[in-house]
């Protein structure tokens, strides 16, 4: 059943989190989602915010450019990338548990960074691809983790949240008892800075008839 009518604006949202889509729903959008399937590998010399921005991107211009001239666009396509850096490295979600165990243990101890970039992107039905608007935005966050033991790590493991998650940590549910302090936007941490997103949708003009 489509719950959005045909007069209401239309957010369509370009990721497969359950922790965006929770986000959103949480603000009063009501987005209809797709995921793209963009293959997520950094570039020779990307710095990490670069990378994330290119993905951001990337993500909603695919969703968007797919959605042309379906009845599900026009509407603004909102995308996002997390990733979680240390020492210039990039630390995405775990390619499995020993891969997951790995990154707990180098975060253990330290105080890193998250960055979430996201990206609006219009485009309107009937025009070119040239003519499509997105704006893409990064957000940082410090983020200090308690010193983890063995024991701490492989129950968390177990637990089987770190899985799909950047840094295999999710700072919301259990990973919580791990972070002692942040710096910076907690929603960045979560993987969606929503001040910082609806503040960009509002200078985009896309943000009328919504109920914020
Ligand atoms: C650090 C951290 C990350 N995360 C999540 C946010 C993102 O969903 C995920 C990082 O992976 P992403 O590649 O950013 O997103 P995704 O694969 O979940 O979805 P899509 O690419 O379709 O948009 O990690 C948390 O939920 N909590 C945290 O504390």
């Amino acid at each position: 059943m489509d719950i959005i009518t045909k007069s209401s604006p239309r957010v369509v949202l370009a990721s497969g989190s359950p922790r965006r889509l929770e986000l959103m729903q949480r603000l009063g959008f009501e987005p209809l989602v797709y995921k793209s399937d963009i293959e997520e590998i950094p570039r020779a010399g990307e710095s990490p915010e670069a990378y994330t921005l290119r993905l951001a991107r990337e993500k909603g211009e695919a969703v968007a450019d797919a959605l042309a001239d379906t009845p599900e666009l026009p509407g603004w396509v909102l995308s996002a990338d997390t990733i979680v850096t240390l020492d210039g490295d990039v630390l995405e979600k775990p390619g499995d548990e020993a891969d997951a165990c790995a990154m707990l243990a180098r975060l253990s101890g330290t105080r890193h960074e998250v960055i979430t970039a996201y990206c609006w992107t219009w485009r309107a039905p009937g025009q070119p691809v040239e003519a499509r608007i997105s704006k893409a935005v990064a957000v940082r966050a410090d983020v200090w983790m308690r010193e983890l033991s063995e024991e701490n790590i492989r129950r968390y493991v177990a637990s089987g949240e770190p899985m799909d998650k950047a840094g295999s940590y999710g700072i919301q549910d259990l990973g919580s008892t791990f972070v002692r302090r942040i710096e910076g936007s907690y929603f960045c941490v979560v993987g969606l800075p929503v001040c910082e997103v609806v503040e960009t949708l509002e200078e985009l003009g896309g943000l009328k008839g919504f109920p914020l």
